[in-house]
This record gives structure tokens, C-alpha cells and sequence, in this order.
């Protein structure tokens, strides 16, 4: 049987399964491969440090998510429907390894997240859309 999301390796596992996936995706991948190419082995310490602040009330990422998105949006826009490819991806990798609170609320805010973010990116100026 599934487990839930316990501590911060977990959520290290969780998110390369992710990466993995996203990196590879017809949709969403060259963002992460092209737009602005990750060092994977350096970028995970970072996003799981914003999972871990939002899961277990840690104070490991203090940057603004929201503008680090908005320049890669300048770069090359992030749309909703990549959006919504990075949900379904996201939860279908929280689906495949872990069951319970922390993964329920996990699925529930990279949702909200990314609702959030269409909404700041493609809807905030006057005119844009
Ligand atoms: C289509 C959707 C998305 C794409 C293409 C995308 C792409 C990226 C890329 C390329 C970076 C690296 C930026 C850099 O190092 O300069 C990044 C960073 C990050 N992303 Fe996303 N992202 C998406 C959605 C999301 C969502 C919905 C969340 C949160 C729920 C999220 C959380 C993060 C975090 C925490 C970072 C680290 C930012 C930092 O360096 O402080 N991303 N994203």
C-alpha cells in the first residue's frame, strides 16, 4: 500500500519522478530543457525546499515563485495550456507514489498554484489576452 509524503527525502523522490516526466514532455519539456536549461542535481534542493515550506511549515525557500515564473513567461509565454499539462503530470506523479494528507494537499496547492499563475501571468495587464 501507498504511503504519504513523511519527510523531505520523500519529497526529493517525488520531484525527480516529476522532472523526469516534465523534462521529456512534448507540451511543457523545453522550458526545462531549452528555455532555461536545468541542472536538475541543483534545482530539486530548491523546489523541494518550496514543497517542504508549504507541507511541513519549514522556512527553507523565501523567493518569490510568482516572478521567477514571470521571467521565464517573458521568455517564452507559459500558457494555460501548459499549465494545465504541469497539473495533470504533477498529480498523476503524486497519484503513482504516495496516498494521504500531505500528498492530497500537495495536488491540491501545485492546482491552486498553477490557477494562480495563469491568472498573474496572462490576465494581469489590460488588454493581454
Ligand atoms: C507550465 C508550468 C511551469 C513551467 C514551464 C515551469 C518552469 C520552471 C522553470 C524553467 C524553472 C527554473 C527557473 C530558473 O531557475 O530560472 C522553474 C522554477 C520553479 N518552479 Fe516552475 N514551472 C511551471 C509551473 C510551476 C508551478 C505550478 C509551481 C508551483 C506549484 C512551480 C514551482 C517552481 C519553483 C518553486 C521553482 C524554483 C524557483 C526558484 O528558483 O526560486 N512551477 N519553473
Amino acid at each position: 500500500m501507498k504511503r504519504d509524503i513523511e519527510n523531505r527525502e520523500d519529497i526529493e523522490k517525488l520531484l525527480e519522478a516529476f522532472y523526469q516526466q516534465a523534462t521529456q514532455d512534448p507540451s511543457i519539456g523545453r522550458f526545462f530543457t531549452e528555455v532555461v536549461p536545468l541542472d536538475m542535481q541543483q534545482h530539486i534542493p530548491v523546489i523541494a525546499g518550496f514543497w517542504e515550506a508549504i507541507l511541513f511549515g519549514s522556512r527553507t525557500y523565501s523567493k518569490n515563485v510568482m516572478a521567477v515564473h514571470q521571467h521565464i513567461h517573458q521568455l517564452s509565454s507559459i500558457k494555460k495550456e501548459h499549465l494545465d499539462r504541469w497539473v495533470q503530470l504533477f498529480t498523476q506523479t503524486v497519484d503513482r507514489l504516495f496516498e494521504g494528507e500531505k500528498a492530497t494537499l500537495m495536488k491540491q496547492r501545485g492546482a491552486s498554484i498553477a490557477t494562480l499563475m495563469d491568472i498573474k501571468l496572462n490576465y494581469n495587464q489590460v488588454g493581454n489576452k
